[in-house]
């Protein structure tokens, strides 16, 4: 573990919530049996343009599991692992939860919180990363809500987004604690030689290149903040398992879970073809670590879990698929600290930072630009937010 790893929390942990008068949970729910299914893929596509072939395939993914998708349940144990953090630190911060997707709707929720008399809302994001989809679709989704209430006339509350906390410690430790006890878990004789496949959500390449603020965005394809800070990621973790177990472990960032028509350009490789690559180069076993995912979505549970298991069972090639931070204390004690530290920024003053890896702390108010749409539509939060 470095340094770095082992500091402590934040003063700003000791704060108020103060402006803060509410948390959102903003994530992007799932269906909860077999007739959700189809109405749900439905309402995450909507003008999208993913072909028909995908939507059944993944489709056959959920009935698989019984039509239930672990995000709802993950989500729950989340909010339960939040109340209890704050309720240990004496914070009386009520937390909702409101969905992209699916029940419970963001702008049910954000009605009933104007209802409370919610008037300041720090909303987190089950997204740990910039890119359109993790950040700026849900500030859209944020931006329709408050379109809808201001139509029934209601008065706005006021909508920050937490910052992105792929790089704070709490997010990160668990899923080092994650890979050292996923190597545990590998035969003996395997152990020393296994690689380390990160893992995330392959998007559009054009949607890689552009996602972060415009500074970031380099030219000729080079990939924009959505790689660079799951890279960032990586190497914390690799550094840290090395550090844990005196063996450097051969890591690689790869993709899973693409859509979109096949003639458009996803990132790659794709975990399958990277365990035919390891397998190729006399790799004895591997690790998989979904860093990409906050918690055992689907795409864990089918496209690593399911179909890379048994691509790594099909080549003789021993493999674990490494923890999501999930609801882990820590990553809850993580979210406390990222409403204080934004609540003591809102009063004017300035906590110290947190942050592990290069990138440094990431921005509280997203820029204009930043993960840009393919069709530009308003989104709150940012720094072209329509609303206070
Ligand atoms: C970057 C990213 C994250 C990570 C950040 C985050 O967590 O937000 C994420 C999360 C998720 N994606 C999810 C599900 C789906 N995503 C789809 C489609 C797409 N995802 C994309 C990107 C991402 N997606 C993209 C570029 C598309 C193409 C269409 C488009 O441009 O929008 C489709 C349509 C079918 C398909 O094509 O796969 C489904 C069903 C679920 C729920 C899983 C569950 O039920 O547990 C979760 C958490
Ligand atoms: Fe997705």
């Amino acid at each position: 573990m470095s340094d770095q790893l082992r500091a402590p929390a934040a003063p700003a942990a000791e704060g108020l919530a103060a402006p803060y008068d509410a948390l959102l949970l903003l994530s992007f729910g799932g269906p909860e049996g077999p007739d959700d299914v189809v109405p749900f893929l439905e309402n995450v596509t909507r003008g999208r343009g993913i072909p028909r072939e995908r939507l059944k395939e993944v489709g056959q993914h959920y009935f698989g599991f019984g039509g239930v998708s672990p995000i709802n349940g993950q989500n729950r144990e989340l909010l339960d692992a939040l109340r209890k953090d704050l309720a240990e630190h004496g914070l009386d911060l009520p937390v909702y939860w409101g969905n992209r997707n699916w029940a419970p709707y963001l702008t049910d929720v954000m009605r009933e919180m104007v209802r409370d008399g919610r008037r300041r809302i720090a909303v987190l994001a089950t997204s740990a990363y910039a890119s359109y989809s993790g950040c700026r679709q849900y500030r859209e989704n944020l931006a329709d809500a408050l379109a809808t209430l201001e139509e029934e006339g209601l008065e706005l509350p006021r909508v920050d987004k937490l910052r992105h906390y792929f790089n704070h410690p709490g997010f990160v430790q668990p899923m080092i604690d994650g890979v050292l006890a996923s190597l545990a878990a590998l035969p003996a004789e395997v152990r020393d030689g296994a690689r380390l496949a990160f893992t995330t959500h392959s998007i559009p390449e054009s949607a890689a290149d552009t996602s972060g603020p415009v500074e970031d965005h380099t030219e000729g394809g080079a990939g924009g903040a959505y790689v660079k800070q799951h890279l960032d990621v990586a190497r914390v973790i690799a550094d840290a398992v090395a550090a844990e177990t005196g063996t450097a472990h051969d890591w690689q960032l790869v993709y899973q879970s693409r859509s979109g028509a096949p003639h458009i350009p996803w990132l790659e490789p794709d975990i399958c073809d990277h365990l035919e690559a390891l397998h190729a180069d006399g790799a004895p076993a591997v690790v998989m670590v979904p860093i990409g995912f906050v918690s055992d979505h689907m795409e864990v549970l089918y496209d690593l879990d399911t179909e890379a298991k048994a691509k790594a069972a099909e080549l003789g090639l021993p493999a674990e698929r490494s923890a999501t931070v999930g609801a882990d204390p820590r990553f809850a004690a993580a979210v406390r600290e990222l409403v204080l530290e934004r609540a003591a920024r809102e009063r004017g003053e300035r906590p110290r930072e947190c942050w592990v890896g290069a990138l440094g702390q990431s921005h509280d108010l997203c820029a204009v630009g930043c993960c840009p749409a393919r069709a530009p539509r308003p989104a709150a939060a940012g720094a072209d937010s329509p609303y206070a």
